[in-house]
């Protein structure tokens, strides 16, 4: 219960919510509680008129008793009508307060997670799975909002009526109203019990679903893989089984439900058999009216609705309590990479790993081994090496993706620990290594990381990047979706969108993290053509497998083990006879070989 604290801060936000919404539930249940004094009247009254009645039998005056006796009882069901119409009133009002309020709660809660999210480091996301920060912002929210809404309405709502009523039933007769309630508490703990048993049930079929869906979702995305081995008989197999456990669970749901209602009205009758019983009795002794009876009957079906609410608002509450606290995880976590101070100015592109060592925290493999790197302002400069050599690493390291365990890294002479992120970053081009592209429009995804998007900024981008024919060729041209509800980019192509979105920035600092890998020689050559221009007066970063890629670097950067094992020029390179020349001759080779096929 103690996690369901933080949420005191939005109650007191939303308090001019809470006060007319408790004013309204108070006032629509005595609007409520009092039809049952007038239909207990109203029954007195048959009673006795009907006596009278019967005494006027044979004569005139039976039809003018009868008129006014249809009289009074219009009279008491107008009554009866009206205090329930405005019961109604008052119980939209009710909702209109705390059912909404709970609905700005939600909003503000969602909106709060995730501008926390996005503080969050890379690491942050690499601990947790995705279908899990989606749960906390959506699912969890949901469940709280149940609380800080119909929860705590409800709770408001049986509180009042069940004061309201049990104090009217001991004003009539206080045998009565103890053997009338005796039933209600087994009522209270059999729904509280059930109910927490479905809500059990109920948890169990909510997981089978996620896994169903995860399921269904990853076969359908690799669907071209289940073709291509022909593996359509195994999934479906292995579909009906997931479905089979979700089937299973849900028929136990169901037959826990099937008892919910029988259960409950069980116990509510028995309250009206010794209502009856015992009133009956009463009334024989004079100690009460038969309209009592009925009052009471009233009463009893009235206290049923908010007595099993009472059971399924205890429910809420604990699932609430649950997802806060899985909420409250999240939000009680600190970015583990946090900006300096230092915004001001245009960078110059001074780029410098000192004595840099790196381990990742989550699989303890050290990426990066005592690096010391100086690379001057507007200088070209490649890193090759074999997979797993550390490149990618590099990169993360100059975006500050990741701090460095040993060592710094400066920019301009400053530790980057010491610069504003966002300022940093922002004149930063990176293009990573794997591509992700928007379920948006060309243009959109361009120029995404410009506030205004420029059409002609769009333009030049994707010529530098050797992509603007290729879109052109589009039937919408840049206005052409991508993604699920677009069309579907060849690898190269989306390497080259996704280049022309970190050069539109115009960024001080470029990193090219193998993305040519995915383009031929010829649009390679075209592509690191129009980056001359591009590049020249900025600092670049080019990450590459292939030789022809970076041969005209001003440095080229052998990494090896997280170390730098050569570097220098191509042709200084060449000369040291070593891994490069090595890597070049092979590459060399397989180009002739390709040739003659
Ligand atoms: N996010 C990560 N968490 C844990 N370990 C990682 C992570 N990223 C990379 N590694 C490990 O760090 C080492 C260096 O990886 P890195 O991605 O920097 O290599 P690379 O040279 O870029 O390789 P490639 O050319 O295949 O992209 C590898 O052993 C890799 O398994």
């Amino acid at each position: 219960m103690k996690h369901l604290r933080y949420l005191n801060k939005y109650f007191y936000k939303y308090k001019w919510w809470i006060v007319p919404g408790v004013f309204f539930v108070i006032i629509s249940n005595i609007f409520g509680v009092v039809p049952a004094q007038v239909i207990g009247f109203a029954f007195n009254l048959i009673t006795e008129n009907l006596s009278i009645y019967k005494l006027f039998a044979g004569f005139d005056r039976q039809e003018i008793v009868y008129d006014i006796f249809s009289a009074g009882l219009l009279y008491f069901g107008t009554v009866v009508l009206v205090l329930y119409l405005l019961r109604g009133l008052f119980m939209f009002f009710m909702r209109q307060t705390l059912i909404l309020m709970s609905r700005h709660i939600e909003f503000d809660m969602k909106n709060e997670i995730y501008a926390h999210y996005q503080e969050l480091s890379l690491g942050f996301y690499r601990r947790n799975n995705t279908g899990d920060l989606m749960n906390r912002a959506t699912e969890d929210v949901n469940r709280v909002r149940m609380y800080v809404g119909p929860a705590i309405m409800y709770a408001l709502n049986t509180a009042v009526q069940v004061v309201l009523i049990v104090y009217f039933m001991f004003n009539v007769n206080g045998t009565l109203a103890l053997y009338s309630l005796a039933p209600l508490p087994v009522l209270v703990l059999t729904i509280y019990y059930v109910n927490t048993g479905i809500h059990d049930k109920s948890e169990k079929i909510q997981q089978r679903l996620s896994s169903l869906s995860a399921f269904v979702q990853e076969r359908l995305s690799g669907i071209r893989v289940i073709k291509s081995y022909v593996r359509e008989a195994q999934t479906r197999e292995a579909f009906a089984l997931q479905s089979e456990h979700y089937k299973g669970e849900s028929m136990k749901l169901v037959r826990l439900q099937a008892l919910f209602y029988p259960a409950m009205l069980l116990l509510v009758g028995l309250s009206t058999i010794l209502t009856v019983y015992i009133g009956g009795r009463q009334v024989i002794n004079g100690s009460i009216s038969a309209g009592n009876i009925a009052e009471f009957i009233v009463y009893v079906n009235q206290l049923t609705f908010p007595v099993t609410m009472l059971g399924w608002v205890t429910t809420l509450i604990q699932r609430a309590a649950a997802s806060q606290k899985r909420i409250n995880e999240f939000l009680q976590l600190r970015p583990d990479i946090t900006g300096g101070t230092i915004a001001s100015g245009t960078l110059e592109g001074g780029i410098e790993f000192k004595n840099v060592s790196f381990t990742y925290p989550d699989t303890g493999i050290q990426a990066i081994r005592d690096i010391n790197l100086k690379i001057r302002p507007g200088q070209f400069v490649a890193i090759i090496g074999r997979t797993g050599s550390g490149k990618s690493t590099l990169a993360n390291l100059l975006m500050r993706m990741y701090d460095t365990d040993q060592g710094m890294v400066c920019i301009d002479g400053t530790d980057i620990r010491e610069r504003d992120l966002q300022h940093y970053r922002s004149q930063v081009g990176f293009v990573p290594q794997e591509v992700f592209l928007f379920s948006d429009t060309i243009t959109n995804n361009i120029a995404f990381g410009l506030d205004q998007p420029d059409q002609e900024a769009v333009r030049n981008a994707a010529k530098n990047a050797a992509v603007y024919q290729n879109i052109v060729a589009f039937e919408h041209g840049f206005e052409t979706m991508l993604g699920e509800r677009g069309i579907t980019l060849s690898g190269g192509q989306k390497q080259r969108v996704s280049i022309a979105r970190a050069l539109i920035k115009e960024p001080r600092i470029l990193v090219f993290d193998d993305c040519l890998s995915a383009v031929d020689t010829k649009t390679e050559e075209e592509i690191l053509g129009n980056l001359g221009h591009v590049m020249k007066g900025k600092t670049t970063l080019l990450i590459a497998h292939r030789i022809s890629t970076i041969k005209n670097a001003d440095l080229i950067l052998v990494l090896e083990n997280g170390q730098i094992k050569e570097q220098g020029t191509h042709a200084e390179l060449l000369g040291l006879n070593g891994s490069y020349a090595e890597m070049y001759t092979s590459q060399l080779l397989e180009e002739e070989e390709s040739k003659i096929k």
